[in-house]
């Protein structure tokens, strides 16, 4: 199998690449055409979007998986043009090309569709009203893809981290080993997935074929709030020696972190749909920090 990874750079871009070498042959394209690790690769920056459809012409992949995206949800409610670019019109031209020479695309979208008033886990029919640009963007994205008539999966995942790139794992990691005392918000509920976890369940899917288009929802399991996930960070770190002690987690209401974009008070996602169609067991979102920080493979 011949694969596409568009944004090899980010969390989980980076995952991707080792997780679907056994697959085959993977080609990985970067905004600058060099990958973190100094080595060459393709070349496409999707503000450029008539770049996009010669690109899947002349490399002829059985499959594209789209990890890339403008991530930045603070940043995107001033930078609304940029954001949309990257979310919604060059994923929407990315699908049309794989629409037209039958090329399977798996691309990636969030819990932050959701305004965060529901009250049990999202299901993937639930009603989407994103809170701020960065979730509009990306549901524009799911549409534009729904549209092309591509044969696709979107996977929409949440609170993704690990150790490669920007995440809040890290931010931890490093403001933990810092500071005596952090202030983070127990009022924000959702899923914390590991990079890998995506990458690994994205390799299992394409191994046995997109049962059905459509959007899937793709999150460890269990849930808990940022200010629950920071604690877990925490024990996890100072457990396997990552940090020599560990700082006080002050539990703090949203309020109290005023921050530029709205985030859903409530993410949840219900993953029954996607562990039915593929048959796959999800581990609990601790489980999957322990491993994350343990494995440093990843
Ligand atoms: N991070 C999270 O918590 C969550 C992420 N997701 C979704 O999962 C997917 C993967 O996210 P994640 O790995 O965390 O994202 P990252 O921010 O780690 O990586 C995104 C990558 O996209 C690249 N990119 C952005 N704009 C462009 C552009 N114009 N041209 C080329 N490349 C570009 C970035 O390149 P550069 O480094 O050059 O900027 C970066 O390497 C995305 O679809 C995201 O929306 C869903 C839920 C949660
Ligand atoms: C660093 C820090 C953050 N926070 C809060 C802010 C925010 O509500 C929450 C998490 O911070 P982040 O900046 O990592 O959150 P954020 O960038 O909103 O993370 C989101 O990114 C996008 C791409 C997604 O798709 C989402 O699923 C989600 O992962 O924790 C604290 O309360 N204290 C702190 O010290
Ligand atoms: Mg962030």
């Amino acid at each position: 199998m011949k694969l596409l990874v568009v944004g090899a750079n980010g969390q989980v871009g980076n995952a991707l690449l080792r997780a679907l070498a056994p697959l085959g042959e993977v080609i990985a394209t970067t905004r600058s055409g060099q990958l973190d690790d100094g080595s060459a690769c393709e070349r496409l920056d999707l503000a450029d979007v008539e770049a996009i459809a010669p690109l899947v012409q002349r490399l002829r992949p059985d499959a594209v998986v789209n990890a890339a995206a403008y991530t930045a949800v603070d940043r995107a409610e001033d930078d609304r043009a940029a954001a949309f670019i990257a979310n919604a019109d060059a994923p929407a031209r990315l699908a049309q090309a794989c629409a037209a020479q039958d090329i399977a695309l798996v691309h990636y979208s969030t819990d932050y569709v959701f305004d965060g008033r529901g009250t049990r886990p999202y299901r993937e029919e639930d009603p989407t009203a994103p809170l701020g640009v960065y979730g509009e963007s990306k549901l524009a994205g799911e549409a534009g893809i729904a549209r092309s008539g591509a044969r696709h999966l979107i996977l929409r995942t949440a609170w993704v981290y690990g150790l490669h790139g920007h995440n809040f794992l890290r931010t931890m990691l490093r403001v933990g080993a810092e500071r005596e005392e952090l202030r983070v918000v127990a009022d924000q509920r959702g899923c914390p997935t590991p990079a890998w976890l995506i990458a690994e369940t994205t390799a299992r899917i394409l191994r046995q074929g997109i049962a059905a288009s459509g959007v899937r929802h793709l999150v460890a399991a269990g849930e808990t709030t940022w200010h629950g996930f920071a604690e877990a960070i925490f024990d996890e770190a100072v457990a396997q020696g990552l940090l020599a002690r560990r700082p006080k987690v002050v539990a703090i209401a949203t309020s109290e972190y005023p921050t530029r974009a709205t985030r859903p008070a409530y993410s949840v996602l219900d993953t029954a749909r996607l562990r039915g169609e593929y048959g796959l067991a999800l581990p609990d979102w601790r489980d999957a920090l322990h491993r994350t920080l343990s494995d440093r493979a990843n």
